[in-house]
């Protein structure tokens, strides 16, 4: 280790820190290590070190008060690899990552980010879950598939002005893609590539994760220049206007900007709704109080809309509740520090890796009423009005957090509140108990379950 470097476990030749995590519950690792070396520790992926920021004071300090210092993406690791080092989340800090982020906030929010036509986009797709809902009445079903490409059909209408039925085979395949690929990029798989570069070409589980998808060049043949339908329109128009002026656009960049925001759109908020209705179901309590709030604000009105959220105080709380419970990126992204810096006193040298353990903040005892337990609680003071602590990251911080933010909002928000107004959700008795226990990966997911689905007219 160098000096002043945060301390941390016992390295192993050529392994780093590689047996020190298991494969099932790697998060109980990060956390064992925190109560043996502190809130900023460090491990090694092979031959490269790592910082692990835990808690909100290391945090903020790092990706608040220090932001560019920790604002950049490590390359040349596996995820970098799968994705042939081009888009926008793994980009490292610099031109192309500013012009790109730059652009995707802009013309998410021309098509609609924070604003009506974006909420119209939303509900319209609800309506379709409202169907797949309406045929399960009274029986069982198997929420996931529906989530999944709920989500993944409004960031595709907003990007390629396309939706796929809910049966679709080639979306099926792609979300498919999208869940494999989350569960191996931050795993032990990704560990051993990372650590071992003598296994890359070996046929090991993560080779799985070279495949790719392309939508551009159909879309290509149908697009009006100077009239954008939609993000990849709006992509292309800059292409063509772009001249010599040495911006890092390039069609080449294309697929993997697209792929990068079509994933990071889909697996992060059906994740988020799954483990939300997985909860719900399970404290009928809490479920029965959100439809009085409802049915109080909206009366016979079943449109809603993401401003009813102001009047709605204590669904607010459970939907903030159920994010910080579902904890869908438990380690975030991984950063690189872009320069040598010091955080709490520790030296970290420049192109050290980050991972920001955003578990330990959304769970942090000090920061929370009920750091352990499903309890809406925590997002309420004593006047029943919502309150949203610091703690509360589930998007990250600082320059490099989530930039689908006020899209990922809108959608818990009106898929909860237009669900839980039509339906009751229970659990099915004859399917055991239920498991609250997620699956690892860069989300974490429930494991699949079936919900029961009744129509409250009729409940
Ligand atoms: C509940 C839903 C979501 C959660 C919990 C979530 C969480 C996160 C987290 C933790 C990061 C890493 C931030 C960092 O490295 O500091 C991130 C990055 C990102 N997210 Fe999300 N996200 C969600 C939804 C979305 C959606 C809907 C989009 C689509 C537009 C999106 C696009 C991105 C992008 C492009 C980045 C990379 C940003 C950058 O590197 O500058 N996310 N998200």
């Amino acid at each position: 280790r160098p000096k002043n470097f945060p301390p941390g476990p016992l390295t192993l030749p050529l392994l780093g820190n590689l047996l020190n995590f298991s494969q099932e519950k790697p998060l109980e690792d990060f956390e064992r290590l925190r109560k043996s070396y502190g809130n900023v520790y460090s491990l090694f992926i092979g031959p490269r070190p790592v910082v692990v920021i835990n808690g909100l004071k290391a945090m903020k300090e790092a990706m608040v008060v220090k932001a560019t210092d920790f604002a950049g993406r490590p390359q040349d690791m596996f995820v970098n690899d799968i994705t042939q080092n081009k888009g926008v989340i793994l980009a490292d800090y610099g031109l192309r990552w500013k012009e790109h982020r730059r652009f995707a906030l802009i013309t998410l929010r021309n098509f609609g980010l924070g604003k009506k036509s974006m909420e119209d986009r939303i509900n319209d797709e609800i309506q379709y879950t409202i169907k797949t809902l309406e045929q399960s009445t009274g029986g069982t079903l198997s929420p996931q598939v529906m989530f999944h490409n709920a989500a993944s059909n409004i960031i595709c209408q907003v990007l390629f002005g396309a939706r796929f039925e809910y049966n679709d085979d080639l979306i099926k395949v792609i979300v498919q893609c999208f869940t494999e690929n989350a569960k191996m990029t931050n795993g032990p798989w990704a560990m051993v590539y990372d650590s071992l570069p003598i296994t890359h070409s070996l046929p090991l589980p993560f080779r799985n994760a070279f495949k790719n998808y392309e939508l551009v060049n159909e879309h290509k043949k149908t697009r009006v220049p100077g009239q954008p339908r939609d993000f990849l329109d709006c992509y292309l128009d800059k292409l063509e206007k772009r001249g010599n002026d040495g911006s890092s656009f390039s069609e080449e960049l294309l697929t993997h900007y697209i792929l990068d925001l079509h994933f990071a759109g889909t697996d992060t908020t059906s994740n988020t709704l799954l483990t939300g209705f997985l909860y719900l179901m399970n404290y009928p309590h809490i479920q029965e109080r959100c439809q009085q709030e409802i049915d109080q604000v909206l009366q016979r009105n079943d449109r809603v809309s993401f401003e009813d959220r102001h009047s709605m105080p204590y669904v607010q709380a459970v939907i903030h509740e159920i994010q910080r419970i579902a904890n869908t990126v438990p380690l975030s992204v991984f950063h690189c520090t872009t320069k040598d810096t010091e955080l709490l006193g520790y030296s970290i040298p420049k192109g050290t890796i980050i991972i920001q353990n955003l578990t330990s903040v959304l769970r942090e005892e000090g920061q929370w009423k009920f750091p352990h337990e499903f309890n809406p609680e925590n997002f309420l003071d004593e006047q029943g009005k919502f309150v949203k602590p610091e703690a509360f990251m589930p998007f990250s911080a600082g320059p490099r957090m989530c930039l689908g933010e006020g899209l990922a909002r809108m959608e818990l928000f009106l898929f909860t509140v237009t669900l839980l107004k039509k339906f009751k959700f229970t659990w099915p008795e004859d399917t055991g108990e239920p498991d609250f226990t997620p699956v690892y990966g860069v989300t974490l997911t429930p494991k699949p379950y079936y919900m029961k689905v009744h129509l409250r007219s009729l409940a």
